[in-house]
């Protein structure tokens, strides 16, 4: 499937600061740091996270700790394009029992992975509660899930894909669309 570039939704500045805005409204709305774990999904979610809990760090001077989970999307069933979400491994070398943990992904889509990342969470712990920041809500939403912190909502149609870019894993920061040249 061929893919083209369409629109650029945020640049690397856009993306500071909505990372910025995000790291501030996680600390408001938990009332400080206590208790407060960030959790990144594979691969964006993790890079997302570390630098959340970096700018946390500049203002509160509190070090949040950064746990990663690595889960896949699989499409198991052609006919109906059904999309299932695998969870591989976690790297969560801290206690979330008790924890607010805050899951962190770039883009937030069906909500298949976010599901399969809170069947994990409840697997390894007993949180006191899951909140969930993404970079980017497109929509198309398959179940019932909501980010509490959203660095832009995008109206998007099926057809395009959301493409994060971050200097960690392509060496620049920006958020654009994808279109599909064409679909099966
Ligand atoms: O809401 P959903 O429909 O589950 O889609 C969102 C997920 O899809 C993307 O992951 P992808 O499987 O493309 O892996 P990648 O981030 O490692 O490229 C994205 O990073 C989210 O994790
Ligand atoms: O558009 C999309 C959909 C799922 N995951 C992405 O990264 N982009």
């Amino acid at each position: 499937m061929e893919l083209t570039e369409k629109t650029q939704l945020l640049d690397a500045e856009a993306i500071r600061r909505a990372l910025t805005r995000i790291a501030h409204e996680i600390v408001e709305k938990n009332k400080g740091t206590d208790n407060l774990v960030l959790v990144g999904i594979k691969t964006r979610g993790i890079h997302l996270a570390q630098r959340l809990s970096e700018r946390i760090m500049a203002f509160e001077e509190q070090q949040v700790p950064v746990g990663t989970l690595d889960i896949t999307l699989y499409r198991d069933d052609l006919k109906q394009r059904t999309e299932q979400a695998v969870v591989h491994g976690s790297e969560i070398d801290f206690d979330i029992t008790d924890k607010t943990v805050v899951l962190v992904d770039d883009v937030l889509f069906t909500g298949r992975t976010v599901r399969a990342a809170l069947d994990a969470l409840i697997d390894i712990g007993r949180p006191t509660q899951i909140q969930l920041a993404v970079l980017v809500d497109r929509g198309h939403r398959e179940l019932p899930i909501r980010p509490d912190y959203v660095g832009k909502n995008v109206p998007t149609s099926r057809d395009e894909v959301v493409a994060v870019n971050l200097v960690e894993t392509e060496q620049v920061d920006k958020v654009i669309i994808m279109e599909k040249a064409n679909t099966l």
